[in-house]
């Protein structure tokens, strides 16, 4: 997309502006501000293209009239936003602020027992991004974003790991690619510059009980267990895959890298007549097995799926956000493992996010969005988010007969798929 003017960027946004606020009329909304605790609208679900373009185009604004240099200065220190909204959240700080009225930052910091100066000034650090105001001096209010970080506690525990303890993974990446700058193994990463160790990511985090807690509660706080904002992802995965279409209703459904068990439980949930196995390492099974309300049609395996899979002939083999955790050679070699079991007509499931190649998608923002994530893999495991092209290769090179079929997205998520191959078709 070529760049703009001043003039014609200002055009975009006076003129998605006024869609977006006809949109507001015709529903009986009231026009929010970034301070309104209640709001609960949402542009994108107004005019979904204006919202996106808008957006776009009041970014492209901003950096034209800022300037390279107040535009580059302000991007190289961004990982202040992630340092006091970490703090924050590290904090409780979120939920310690009523959702009505006010609290002094003093009774705050006694609360949290965090440094009162030190409160004070990620407080008004954070605002500087609408994340929580001070309406008089030494005193906080919510925002529109403070509170939705206040209310959804689940997406809280997802961002706490992120902004705590991945951030430093992320920003070591320099000094990763200075040390190992050709390497792509799965121990010379961002990872590893920033903590010295030799460990690649799953025995790091295995090697540290509050790690592992951490970051099992993470995974489930990304995909909403409790609903809230996480849980379109979760829902994005049931919903997404006509399971019972393709399957039958009485399916053999193994999620190989399953974690704590909660997409599992969410489609052994919706289908009853389903046999669910989840596998994962035998820390995470051991904890994932304690919790309470599992459903009867849901059941643990220890498995680890570098090795040969042992449950064979099931309906269909489900990894949910484990092949981006890994470079090309293991990737296909935990394919491989699964093919032992495969009867003819298997599945095998693949959700991730969908990786655009070369070509620009209509929104730049969209791109930086799915392109943190594949950046957030390399600092983590010097791994990648991949294209379709990527995956049917995956397929093909574990085996021959194992054939990329179809992906499924979901209108209004254009990033999550599911990739299904299906193994000896015509046998
Ligand atoms: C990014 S998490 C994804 C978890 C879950 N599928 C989800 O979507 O939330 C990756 C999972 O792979 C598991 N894992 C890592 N190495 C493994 C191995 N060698 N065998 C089995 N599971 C493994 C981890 O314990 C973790 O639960």
């Amino acid at each position: 997309m070529a760049a703009r003017t001043l003039e014609e960027l200002s055009e975009i946004v006076a003129s998605g502006s006024e869609r977006l606020s006809s949109g507001l009329k015709t529903k009986g909304l009231i026009s929010p501000t970034v301070y309104d605790v209640e709001n609960e609208v949402n542009f994108e679900k107004i005019d979904k293209d204006a919202a996106i373009e808008l957006v776009d185009a009041a970014r492209e604004l901003e950096a034209l009239v800022m300037g390279p240099s107040k535009w580059v200065n302000i991007m190289a220190l961004i990982y202040h936003d992630a340092s006091s909204l970490g703090t924050l959240i590290e904090f409780d700080i979120p939920a310690r602020v009523p959702l009505e009225g006010t609290i002094k930052i003093a009774q705050l910091a006694a609360e949290s027992g965090l440094l009162e100066d030190k409160l004070t000034r990620f407080i008004r650090y954070a605002s500087t991004n609408y994340i929580f105001r001070e309406p008089e001096p030494g005193v906080v209010a919510h925002t529109a974003t403070s509170a939705l970080l206040a209310r959804d506690t689940q997406f809280c525990t997802f961002l706490q790991w992120v902004l705590v303890n991945i951030a430093s993974i992320e920003t070591a990446i320099p000094s990763a690619c200075r040390k190992w700058p050709l390497s792509e193994k799965t121990n010379e990463c961002g990872l590893n510059a920033a903590f010295g160790t030799d460990d690649m990511f799953f025995p790091w985090v295995n090697a540290d009980p509050e790690r592992l807690r951490r970051f099992d509660r993470a995974m489930a706080g990304f995909s909403g267990e409790g609903g809230g904002e996480g849980g379109r992802h979760q829902l994005f995965d049931v919903e997404a895959y006509p399971w019972s279409k393709e399957l039958g209703p009485n399916a053999r459904v193994v999620d190989v890298g399953g974690g704590s068990g909660h997409v599992g439980k969410a489609l052994a949930l919706k289908y009853p007549g389903f046999k669910v196995t989840i596998q994962d390492q035998p820390e995470t099974v051991k904890a994932a097995e304690k919790k309470e309300g599992l459903p009867s049609n849901l059941d643990f395996q220890a498995h680890n799926f570098f090795s040969e899979q042992t449950l064979r002939g099931a309906d269909a083999y489900f990894l949910r956000h484990i092949l981006h955790d890994w470079p090309h050679a293991e990737a296909v070699s935990i394919l491989r493992g699964l093919v032992p079991a495969l009867k003819p007509g298997a599945r095998v499931l693949v959700s991730e996010f969908l990786m655009p190649g070369a070509e620009r998608g209509p929104s730049l923002l969209e791109d930086k969005i799915i392109r943190q994530m594949d950046l957030q893999m390399m600092g983590v495991y010097n791994a990648k988010e991949r294209t379709a092209e990527d995956f049917a290769a995956l397929f093909s090179e574990a085996d021959e007969k194992l054939r990329f079929k179809a992906k499924y997205q979901m209108e209004g998520d254009q990033k999550g798929c599911i990739f299904e191959a299906i193994y000896d078709e015509k046998n």
